[in-house]
């Protein structure tokens, strides 16, 4: 039942028992309080798969996608990039292999941006970092890059002030793309922009990973494109992953949080009382023992306590895991007749 720590020679991206911890805000060096943004994280990128990434605001999903891209060094743990484990290698090295395997996409292009740089320089600045091959070729690689994410060439010159907030997203894309990753990174792209243009960059990624063949990394609140764009799903809460379940599998979420965080987006399952959850958030300073949703869970026991429960595989489908001891399995409680009122009028209660 119980399934290891992942091991996965073809991965592309993989953490291994990743942790990160903060000074806590406020914090000196006589007070030891730490955040624990991120513990003992397991997740894995196989090439060409989109991993969705999913929890309420504060559960470590930046965190956790900095860890992937190099940006956040562990307290703990291992974080392997094709193959090699980053913090391995000298920082010359690392950088090189890290800009060569994944790019990364900012939530924000207004500040992910340097607003001083013309269009051609931004992206042509992993090239020029790296010395991608001759300046004259990496002149023309900014040319099929501006082509690629659907601008013009007369961009190259634009300064991102000059430009809307898709084109600017349009532009972090070509620059995250420019050293030719086998793995995109994003993190909330689409929700700095105006509603109006987040249809169009999330197909022009979907178009980039169908052409390129990228694997990706998609962090959003939105569950809907989470779950329209992924083929595996990862659930956060308070820094810890609690499942992954294939995109197949979204109506049979096993730990609770998978399906309280679920059932609150309308249409996401079929339907669905919401779950609604008690108590507040715990602090991500002083967790809850064991597991770390158990204050907050209607499932859990005083076994929930004693130790975060072990990963489990479903007999179903091993590519669901999940950390709990007392996961759903019986779904006629959750799950309204299709029609029924019962539950649709829950709104005041508090949910995820
Ligand atoms: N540099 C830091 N110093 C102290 N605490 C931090 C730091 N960075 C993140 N944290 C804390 O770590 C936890 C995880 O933060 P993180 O930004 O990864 O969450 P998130 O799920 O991405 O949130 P959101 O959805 O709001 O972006 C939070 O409690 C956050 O306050």
């Amino acid at each position: 039942m119980t399934a290891p720590s992942p091991v996965n020679p073809g991965s592309l991206a993989e953490l291994r028992e990743v942790s990160v911890e903060h000074r806590a805000p406020g914090g000196s060096l006589l007070n030891r309080d730490r955040v624990h943004a991120l513990t003992g994280a397991d997740v894995t990128v196989a090439p060409g798969e989109t991993v969705g990434v999913v929890g309420e605001s504060g559960c470590g999903k930046s965190t956790l996608v900095k860890v992937l891209v190099g940006l956040q060094r562990p307290t703990a743990g291992t974080v392997m990039l094709g193959g090699r484990d980053i913090w391995r290698l000298g920082t010359t090295e690392r950088r090189r292999h890290i800009g060569r395997t994944v790019g990364m996409v900012f939530q924000d292009p207004s500040t992910s941006l340097n607003r001083r740089l013309p269009v051609e320089r931004i992206i042509a600045d992993p090239l020029d970092v790296q010395r991608w091959r001759s300046p004259r070729e990496r002149q023309q690689r900014v040319g099929e890059l501006l082509h690629l994410v659907g601008l013009p060439s007369s961009a190259r010159d634009a300064l991102p002030t000059h430009l809307s907030g898709g084109q600017r997203q349009r532009v972090a894309i070509a620059r995250a793309l420019a050293l030719e990753p086998a793995l995109l990174v994003a993190d909330e792209p689409t929700s700095a922009l105006d509603v109006s243009v987040r249809a169009q960059i999330l197909n022009l990624l979907m178009d980039l990973r169908e052409r390129l063949g990228l694997a990706m990394v998609f962090v959003s609140h939105d569950l809907q494109t989470v779950r329209r764009v992924s083929d595996r799903i990862v659930t956060m809460y308070l820094g810890r992953v609690v499942e992954e379940l294939p995109v197949a599998r979204i109506e049979r979420g096993r730990h609770p949080y998978t399906q309280a965080l679920f059932s609150a987006t309308p249409g996401l399952l079929r339907p669905m009382r919401p779950i609604p959850l008690t108590g507040p958030v715990p602090s991500a300073v002083r967790p809850p023992s064991g597991c770390p949703f158990r204050t907050r869970c209607w499932r859990a026991t005083d076994t929930c306590a004693t130790a975060m429960p072990p990963y489990a595989e479903d007999s179903a489908d091993p590519a669901q895991r999940y950390r709990c001891y007392h996961p759903v399995t019986d779904y006629s409680d959750l799950h309204r007749p299709a029609g029924s009122a019962d539950g649709a009028d829950r709104s005041t209660e508090e949910h995820v």
